[in-house]
């Protein structure tokens, strides 16, 4: 099977096409191959399908023609990633898949509008919803969070230093609030916006997080305006309207390959 292999601020991806999504992979297959030992290693594997031929995609076959069938590194569904749709359209260029430079794409969270300037990457993630607080429990500190939703849930605790927590380990979570699981950000602010780390549902601590920097922004700004979010992985800048969330930042393809087993 062919792959492509891409990053967003080094949020990474295993990509396939599978454009008549007729070779399903496996729960176990997608972990083999995020595995950074034994498989490609990726933070998440993108499915590129026609949306026509995807059943979480049909219903937005009139307005995008591809699906991203996005999977965690543990092969968890989850509905939307804000730097795997923008490296899903990065592929889809550098396919010649399409032609123009404001491609919608179909996620499970909706049609996504991603705009290609300049080697950025924009993406229109629409409106934040955001809810009451919970806590999580990392190293045996309680931190309190705001409960925002990018189309996938997250939890955006403020705190003085991100870098003082083990986010090497699962932080404890309120399962009755998130039964599926959260991204869990830690965050605080600086000259231009904020900084954040980190711990995503079904993968761990990663890079970067796009759906996150949009949240961890909403919680910043608490209204319009535009801020930067720096990520381990580098920088992402987000712009919040009355409507909606634009999250912009690069999105590069690094290798491809065929994987043998
Ligand atoms: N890395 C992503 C988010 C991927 C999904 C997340 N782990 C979840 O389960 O909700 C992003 O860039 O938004």
């Amino acid at each position: 099977m062919r792959f492509v292999k891409g990053h967003g601020t080094g949020n990474d991806f295993v990509i396939v096409a599978d454009v008549d999504n007729d070779r399903p992979l496996s729960v176990a297959a997608i972990a083999r191959l995020c595995d950074r030992r034994r498989g490609v290693g990726g933070d998440g594997l993108l499915r590129v399908v026609r949306a026509a031929k995807h059943p979480d995609g049909v219903g937005q076959a009139a307005a995008a023609e591809w699906f991203m069938d996005y999977y965690n590194a543990d092969g968890s569904i989850a509905e939307m990633c804000g730097n795997g749709v923008r490296v899903f359209v990065r592929y889809l260029v550098a396919e010649g898949l399409v032609e123009t430079n404001r491609v919608p794409v179909a996620t499970r969270a909706g049609v996504r509008d991603v705009l290609v300037e300049n080697d950025q990457f924009s993406v229109d993630m629409g409106a934040a919803r955001t809810f009451g607080t919970s806590t999580v429990a990392i190293g045996g500190e309680i931190l309190s969070g705001r409960h925002i939703s990018m189309g996938n849930p997250h939890l955006v605790c403020r705190v003085t230093d991100p870098t003082e927590y083990d986010l090497t380990v699962q932080p404890e979570f309120d399962t009755e609030l998130f039964p599926t699981g959260v991204n869990v950000e830690l965050t605080s602010p600086t000259d231009t916006g904020v900084r954040m780390r980190v711990h995503e549902r079904g993968v761990g601590e990663t890079q970067s997080c796009g759906t996150g920097a949009c949240a961890v922004a909403v919680d910043a700004l608490g209204g319009p305006g535009t801020c930067t979010v720096d990520v381990p992985g580098g920088r992402l800048t987000v712009t919040i309207t009355e409507e909606t969330v634009i999250l912009t930042g690069p999105a590069v393809l690094v290798a491809e390959g065929h994987t043998l087993v």
